[in-house]
């Protein structure tokens, strides 16, 4: 069958199997950098062949655009279903009506005022998490699980409506942990085919360790719908308490609301709750993560915010209002800078589900699309010097193209909860950067990264926190 995408440049092409040997037990690493240098090698477009499935990969602007901000071909791909187990097809996986239905209920959620409650929560957080560092009395932190605590405990309290029990935090740290491994059993599962059918695949201790970090989440997220579902009552949860916002309205609460309306049933809230615990915690942790090394290795830059919470918030020690948070645009330019060179999700990919024209290339039903973020954000065409970390550059208008900085994905699919984690990122960065100077491990050391279905090092990143 003639298919124009088989005319585009990529690695050698065998018949039948075409590029299997190509990724066969490719370590995460290995994998990250083969990915760069088919980049380099064949350019703004280049195809992979896995048996039958032919994978589009692109990383230009205007292809980026196209797919993106297509209405129809909105259904995620093959490497999406291994997440399935853990997941559901909760808003992150399903597609068609049930997507539909799913978003519906839950964009309420980022509402600003129901945002403007979890600001709150976020702010305590950031302390608690700024106390722990003061704790460390200037030592080195190795700086993931510290953050990771921090973002895990916010979206719990924020979209649960459940406060982790502090004391008994091995479930977090075991659920935590679990999420790790979940990411790294599925990389390395994506690299064999052979384990790529779900009956084999259990059938390997891969599959049974798999099968075991999935036991740990789930129960956790269970735990946590009980705990609400204890204390919740139809109609109650639209009552917010003005003075203290000690009652804030959860996502939660609205799945709960929506199942007393048939509109969703148990299963459907357990897919949502697993969904937003993993996209709502971790994805946020990494890049705080990300963004402290760099504002670690760049004193001027850590100056810079320093100066900008004493113009917007004062030398007093108040709760940042939604309106200070706006007013931080120099953070605002830092955290985004963050974003371009360490995307938390460095890649996305679809399943054309409708033949489409990606310009003058005809793409047709049954092909793969993946979408190259990590790459899009690092293009010499759109970004001067882009290896560089220069927040100026989201200030100065050096950034025109819509589509040139995409972190949460944009169009129908794009990150429901954007909003979200630009708010908790700049808490969270305001409070450690009024309260510490941040020194390097190394200076102007830069991570060695990981293809996993976040963007992560190598090794675990280390800062040193002193007091100012
Ligand atoms: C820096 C933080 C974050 C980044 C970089 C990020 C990035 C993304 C990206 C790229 C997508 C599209 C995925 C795809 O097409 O396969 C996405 C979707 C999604 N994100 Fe985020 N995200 C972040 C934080 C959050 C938070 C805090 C939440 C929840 C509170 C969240 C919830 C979701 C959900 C539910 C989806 C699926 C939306 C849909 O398909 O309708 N994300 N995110």
């Amino acid at each position: 069958e003639d298919n124009p995408l088989d005319k585009l440049p990529g690695p050698p092409r065998r018949p039948i199997i075409g590029n299997v040997f190509e990724f066969l037990n490719a370590t995460p690493r290995e994998l990250f950098l083969k990915l760069r240098l088919f980049t380099k090698l064949y350019g703004d477009r280049y195809v992979v062949k896995i048996f039958s499935r032919r994978i589009l990969h692109i990383h230009g602007v205007k292809d980026v655009e196209i797919v993106l901000s297509h209405s129809k071909n909105i259904t995620k791909s093959k490497p999406y279903t291994f997440l399935e187990a853990w997941l559901g097809t909760g808003l992150l996986l399903s597609t068609g009506s049930k997507w539909h239905k799913r978003r519906k209920i839950l964009t309420p959620t980022f509402h600003f005022n129901i945002l403007k409650g979890f600001t709150m929560v976020m702010e305590e957080r950031s302390r608690a998490l700024v106390e722990k560092l003061k704790a460390m009395d200037g030592n080195e932190v190795n700086l993931l699980p510290y953050i990771s605590d921090c973002t895990l405990c916010t979206i719990c309290e924020t979209a649960m409506g459940t406060q982790l029990d502090l004391d008994k935090s091995s479930a977090n740290v075991k659920y935590k942990n679990a999420i790790i491994e979940i990411g790294s059993l599925l990389l390395s599962r994506l690299t064999k085919v052979w384990l790529h059918n779900e009956f084999l695949f259990r059938k390997f201790p891969i599959g049974r360790q798999f099968e075991k970090c999935l036991h740990t989440v789930h129960s956790f997220a269970d735990n946590v719908i009980m705990e609400r579902k204890k204390t919740w009552k139809a109609g109650e949860q639209t009552v917010i308490d003005e003075i203290g916002m000690k009652k804030r309205l959860a996502m939660l609460d609205l799945l709960l609301e929506a199942e007393s309306k048939q509109e969703i049933d148990l299963e459907g809230i357990r897919e949502e709750v697993n969904t937003f615990m993993f996209e709502g915690h971790d994805t946020t942790a990494m890049a705080i993560v990300f963004g402290l090394m760099l504002l670690a290795d760049h004193q001027e830059i850590q100056d810079r915010i320093y100066e900008e919470c004493q113009k917007v918030l004062g030398d007093f020690d108040h709760q940042p209002t939604m309106s200070n948070l706006a007013d931080m645009k120099y953070l605002e330019a830092v955290i985004k800078e963050t974003l371009r060179l360490y995307p938390s999700v460095p890649f996305i990919a679809r399943k054309v589900t409708e033949d489409f024209m990606l310009d003058d290339l005809p793409v047709k039903k049954g092909a793969e699309v993946a979408v190259h973020i990590y790459d899009l954000h690092r293009r010499p065409d759109l970004y001067k010097n882009p290896e560089e970390f220069r927040p100026d550059r989201f200030l100065n208008g050096e950034v025109i193209h819509p589509y040139a900085f995409v972190p949460f994905s944009a169009g129908p699919r794009n990150c429901i909860g954007q909003r979200f984690a630009m708010l908790e990122m700049k808490c969270v960065l305001i409070g450690i950067c009024r309260n510490f100077r941040l020194f390097p491990h190394v200076k102007g050391a830069k991570p060695l990264l990981l293809a996993d279905i976040l963007l992560r090092p190598a090794e675990p990143l280390f800062v040193k926190f002193v007091q100012r």
